[in-house]
């Protein structure tokens, strides 16, 4: 069996980017994120803060704006408006989940689509279903990245994503089956509402778990020798100790499946490289700079 080691691929991609960040900086721009955080949820504020300290390892201007958790929302929209007037930011990130007094699906419309580094405006959701993708949605993105980094190749293969989410199972399931590299897979969605999970399953080459509900995809769900890539990040309860665990049971798993991504260092790094990747790709686009992004 393989780990996947998200650490070590997310690395390499930081490491291109980094060259990315230089080249643009000779060209005479900054390349630069803002992250806006509206919530004091904990992991929230840990991704957010990992966001940033990427962004000063690879060289790039990293600018955080809070919003109080219970501000109006206009507070949150307004801010977005000021970050998409200025020329200095190049990509914006509102990180997810909003409050409940917050309409997520406007959130999202209101970030410029070509600002739009996790590619979630619907402009961008259009063009990725399209087949013409601008900004791939980093978690997504990232899977396609570990997968060529283990050499599975999904073209013909059998790939099954468990969870429909907007951040990452429809995104995915349009990645693994749409043409191209990384893609020409046939993919199945299963979700909450599917009958007999394990059948679906079992026949993969590819299972993508990204349900959300710890540990639930175990060894008699996979087949011998697939590729398991756990998306999952739920803390849980352990021997009276706070723990991360993904959506697999990996200890189970690793003993069937031909190659596993672990939890943590898996997906969640990869997440946030190909976020660096996404931007320095907008910040290229927005001042016509060539760039060689990893
Ligand atoms: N605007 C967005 N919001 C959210 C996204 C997103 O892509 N855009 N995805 C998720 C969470 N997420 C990104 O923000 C994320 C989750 C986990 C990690 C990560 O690096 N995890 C580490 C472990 C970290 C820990 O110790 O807690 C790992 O897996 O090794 C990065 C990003 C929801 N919101």
């Amino acid at each position: 069996m393989t780990d996947i080691d998200g650490n070590a691929v997310a690395a390499e991609i930081r490491s291109g980017v980094a060259d990315c960040v230089d080249t643009l900086t000779d060209a005479g721009v900054e390349p630069a994120l803002a992250t806006v955080l509206m919530s004091d949820d904990p992991a929230s504020e840990t991704y957010v803060s990992m966001k940033q300290n990427d962004c000063e390892e690879v060289g790039m201007r990293g600018i955080h704006v809070d919003v109080d958790d219970d501000a109006p929302a206009e507070e949150l929209y307004d801010t977005i408006d000021e970050l998409n007037d200025d020329p200095e930011v190049h990509g914006i990130l509102v990180q997810l989940p909003v409050p409940d007094h917050v309409d997520t699906q406007r959130v999202l419309r209101a970030i410029d689509p070509a600002k739009d580094v996790d590619g979630f405006h619907p402009e961008n959701v259009g063009r990725l279903v399209g087949g013409n993708a601008r900004f791939k949605p980093c978690t997504p993105h990232g899977i396609q990245r570990l997968l060529a980094a283990a050499d599975v190749d999904p073209e013909g293969k059998e790939a099954v994503v468990v969870g429909r989410s907007d951040i990452v199972g429809k995104p995915i399931a349009n990645l693994l089956f749409g043409r191209g590299e990384g893609g020409n897979a046939t993919t199945t969605v299963c979700h909450s509402r599917t009958e007999n999970l394990a059948e679906h399953t079992r026949r993969a080459d590819i299972v993508v778990a990204a349900a959300g509900v710890p540990e639930m995809i175990t060894a008699d769900m996979v087949s011998e020798g697939a590729t398991v890539i756990d998306v999952g990040i739920n803390r849980v309860e352990r021997d009276g100790e706070s723990t991360l665990v993904g959506d697999v049971d990996y200890d189970d798993v690793a003993g069937k499946a031909g190659a596993i991504t672990p939890v943590p260092g898996g997906v969640g790094p990869m997440t946030r490289a190909m976020l660096l990747y996404n931007t320095v790709k907008a910040a290229s686009e927005q001042h016509d700079v060539d760039i060689d992004l990893p």
